[in-house]
């Protein structure tokens, strides 16, 4: 929720974006419940997006190989582990189109991964893993924090503290078993309902 609050302060168009399909919607007073997540493609995709950039479980979970095999080439002997890097494969230019920028529409209709979705079946995004460990709570995940940040979106007007320009956010990382902001992020809400 973090990272995703920090994005779109980052980029102003998206947080004005993500407003207008609420306003286009819902009234000003309406609170957000889960089912109206279906109405709001443009905030899930800012979630989503944001998974592709900062995904909590940047490593995932260690694996360790049950036998001897070959993968592209490399040899991975029985027992080591591996690790899987989702933070570098969601960064990578081979798989997505101007990798670093913070794009939402790329995952929504007409966009390049229109079709790409949490289940790990799509290598290329992978930030609750993959196969017969893939995270037992993701469908509660994705649900709680797409409603935890539309409720922040549509709920208060946020702003940097003063004299700080968006581009002057910075968005550096933690790294860790999980990956958080280096420094907490800073904003003032000030209530819209
Ligand atoms: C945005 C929130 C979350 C993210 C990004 C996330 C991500 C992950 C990742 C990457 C893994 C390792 C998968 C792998 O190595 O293939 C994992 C495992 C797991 N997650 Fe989550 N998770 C989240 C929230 C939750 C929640 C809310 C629950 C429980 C209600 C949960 C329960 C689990 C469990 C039990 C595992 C271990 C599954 C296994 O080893 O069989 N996670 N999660």
């Amino acid at each position: 929720m973090e990272w995703a609050l920090a994005e779109l302060l980052k980029n102003p168009e998206t947080m004005t974006a993500a407003r207008r399909e609420f306003d286009d919607k819902f009234p000003k007073c309406h609170v957000i419940k889960e089912s109206d997540l279906a109405y709001l493609p443009y905030l899930c995709a800012c979630v989503k997006e944001t998974l592709r950039l900062h995904p909590p479980a940047p490593l995932l979970l260690p694996r360790r190989a049950a036998t001897d095999c070959h993968v592209m080439g490399y040899t991975v002997p029985k027992a080591a582990h591996v690790f899987v890097n989702v933070w570098a494969i969601g960064r990578d230019p081979r798989y997505w189109e101007d990798a670093l920028s913070f794009k939402p529409e790329r995952f929504l209709v007409g966009g390049s991964e229109r079709d790409v979705d949490y289940k790990g079946s799509h290598f290329e995004f992978l930030p609750f893993g993959s196969g017969r460990r893939i995270c037992s709570g993701l469908p509660m995940a994705v649900r709680k924090v797409q409603l935890a940040v539309a409720t922040l979106v549509h709920g208060f007007d946020w702003s940097l503290p003063a004299g700080m320009a968006a581009e002057e956010l910075e968005m550096d990382e933690r790294y860790g078993v999980t990956l958080m902001k280096l420094n907490p992020l800073v904003v003032i809400p000030t209530p819209r309902v």
